[in-house]
């Protein structure tokens, strides 16, 4: 069996310190090959993302230039529909059948995943690695529960050892994080810094991006 690889999907709009320390822990606690960061074309369960497909791709290929182990995959991008993650993780799993892959996510996205297209299909490709989220605890809706009770590990080698099929809750310190509140800061003026990396923040400025009002 090859190394385990994580796969961060997200709007990114802007990628953050909140989305790349979590994916930097779990690259090195976890032993993976490389964690992937994805961004999506049409986020499935949310409004439109303010920025251009294009831009979103930018800002995760300059935070990740200078990471060793994190890159860009942007295949959701090339697919002029929703991203569905179910469809991904699929694809994946071809291109890929003798490597473990783990699907990072916030507990935010866990809480809520009994709401994504075929969610009951995602095990059967992947495991979920969970990083926690302040504002979010493990306190799940039954539904959830008892897909944890059914999944849950806190073997973290079962994830190397199987292909999919885990869900394994990352114990990451909270980032109190989220691009919602950088673009709140940048519309009203306040500095973005230590929120994002610097490359980030430069072509944000550069760009213009989220400086109108939301509509
Ligand atoms: N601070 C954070 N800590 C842990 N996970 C996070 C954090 N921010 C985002 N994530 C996770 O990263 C993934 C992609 O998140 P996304 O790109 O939607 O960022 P976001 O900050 O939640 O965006 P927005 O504020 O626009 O909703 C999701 O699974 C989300 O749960
Ligand atoms: O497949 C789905 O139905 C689905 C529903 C909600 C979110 N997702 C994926 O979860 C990841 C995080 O989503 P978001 O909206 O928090 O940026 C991103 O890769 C989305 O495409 C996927």
């Amino acid at each position: 069996m090859k190394k385990a690889i994580g796969l961060l999907g997200g709007t990114f709009d802007p990628v953050h310190i909140g989305h790349l320390r979590p994916a930097i822990q779990i690259l090195e606690q976890l032993e993976l090959a490389e964690v992937r960061l994805l961004p999506n074309y049409i986020p499935p369960h949310r409004a439109s993302p303010d920025s251009a497909p294009a831009h979103r791709l930018a800002m995760v290929q300059l935070a990740t230039a200078q990471t060793p182990g994190l890159t860009v995959d942007d295949r959701e991008l090339k697919r002029d529909r929703p991203s569905y993650t179910v469809e991904t993780l699929m694809e994946l799993r071809r291109e890929l059948p003798d490597t473990p892959l783990c699907f990072l996510m916030g507990m935010d996205s866990l809480c809520s995943l009994n709401r994504w297209h075929r969610w009951q299909e995602l095990l059967e490709h992947a495991h979920l690695v969970v990083s926690h989220r302040p504002g979010w605890q493990p306190q799940f809706n039954p539904t959830i529960s008892a897909l944890y009770l059914a999944h849950g590990t806190r073997d973290s080698e079962q994830l190397q050892r199987r292909l999919s099929g885990c869900i394994y809750l990352f114990d990451n310190p909270e980032l109190d994080i989220s691009s919602t509140q950088i673009r709140n800061h940048i519309r009203v003026g306040n500095n973005p810094q230590y929120l994002l990396p610097e490359p980030v923040a430069d072509y944000i400025r550069e760009q213009g991006l989220y400086q109108s009002p939301v509509l």
